[in-house]
């Protein structure tokens, strides 16, 4: 197994295996924050399912826990295998059996397959002790270019089908990109946010909100169509223009932009998935920083 970069030519305190498990933790802890994180525009949240009727905050967290052993085999594979194409078609397999782990845990309801890919992509790429978020984001975007053989040709999935008719990248192209709005979007957001003096939650709901205002989110084109994507991106513009949601015009535009997704039956999942992505690489990056100073990182 390789050391994490950062420890290279230092001395520490050294347990096997330790960093892919931690990178394992970090992504159920995010999609968790994630599933907790209220209010939310017609997403499920702690006040109810938004504008699903199959899902609910606890359906995501036990999910988000099932996950945890497929994370992990990934981020254990980003460490072992330093050959891209190899290490592609590894976490390719894992990453199917993590839907069907998902698809057990919930009774076949799709809570997370958007995230399981997002993140999914990043532990495995943060597993060689990347801790910068643009870095992780563009080794995973590197290794989402790259063809998975074991993937079937079409897989009837509603994203694909919103993909194919709308001409728009989806879950698959932000990902061959490098996550352009994680890295771009959310997290100057997130930090701006947080700058400004907001509570976490806010910085968090802010962040979202970015995601939103420019998204191609298949999950509300499939949903909704193209009214519901303009509605969505302009509405979540409108709580930008307000000043995002530490204001009170931003609050109210925010509610605004509830009502109408809840009145079209419409969720932005995806830009909730990267949320979720953002949350991860924020953390990764914390986590590594913190550990490096009290000598605890592991390999
Ligand atoms: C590459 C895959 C992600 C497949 O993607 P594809 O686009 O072909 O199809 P979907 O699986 O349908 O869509 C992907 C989901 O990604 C989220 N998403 C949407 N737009 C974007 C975007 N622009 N950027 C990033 N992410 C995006 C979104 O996920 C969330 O919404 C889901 C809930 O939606 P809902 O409508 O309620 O649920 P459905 O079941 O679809 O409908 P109902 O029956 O309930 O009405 C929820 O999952 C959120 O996560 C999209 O839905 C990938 O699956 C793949 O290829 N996997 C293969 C394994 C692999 O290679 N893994 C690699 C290692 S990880
Ligand atoms: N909070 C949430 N609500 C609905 N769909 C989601 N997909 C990912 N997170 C979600």
């Amino acid at each position: 197994m390789k050391a994490l970069k950062l420890l290279d030519s230092r001395a520490c305190a050294v347990t096997a295996g330790a960093w892919p498990d931690r990178l394992a933790d970090l992504a159920v802890a995010a999609l968790i924050d994630e599933a907790m994180l209220t209010p939310k525009p017609g997403l499920v949240d702690l006040r109810g399912s938004g504008a699903h009727r199959d899902l609910h905050w606890l359906l995501m967290c036990h999910s988000a826990h099932a996950l945890r052993p497929s994370f992990a085999a990934m981020a254990q594979a980003g460490g072992d295998i330093d050959h891209l194409p190899t290490l592609r078609t590894r976490i390719g397999a894992i990453g199917r059996t993590a839907e069907s782990a998902m698809m057990a845990a919930t009774n076949g309801v799709n809570t997370h397959r958007g995230a399981i890919w997002a993140l999914g992509l990043i532990v495995t790429a943060a597993a060689n002790g990347d801790a910068a978020p643009a870095q992780v984001a563009a080794r995973a975007g590197a290794l989402a270019r790259l063809r998975d053989p074991g993937a079937p040709a079409v897989t009837g999935n509603k994203g694909e089908a919103a993909r194919m008719t709308y001409g728009v990248g989806g879950a698959r192209g932000q990902a061959e990109a490098g996550f352009p709005h994680v890295v771009d979007v959310a997290l100057p957001m997130l930090r701006a946010s947080r700058g400004r003096g907001n509570d976490e939650s806010t910085a968090r709901i802010d962040a979202l909100v970015a995601v939103i205002a420019s998204l191609d989110d298949t999950c509300l084109l499939a949903r909704g169509g193209p009214a519901a994507l303009s509605a969505a991106r302009r509405g979540a513009q409108a709580v930008l223009d307000a000043g995002g949601t530490g204001t009170p015009g931003g609050r109210r535009a925010l509610h605004a932009l509830e009502t109408d997704m809840l009145a079209r039956g419409v969720s932005p999942g995806g830009a909730a998935d990267l949320l979720a992505a953002a949350l991860l690489l924020d953390a990764i990056e914390q986590t590594q920083h913190t550990e490096w100073q009290h000598g605890e990182i592991a390999v």
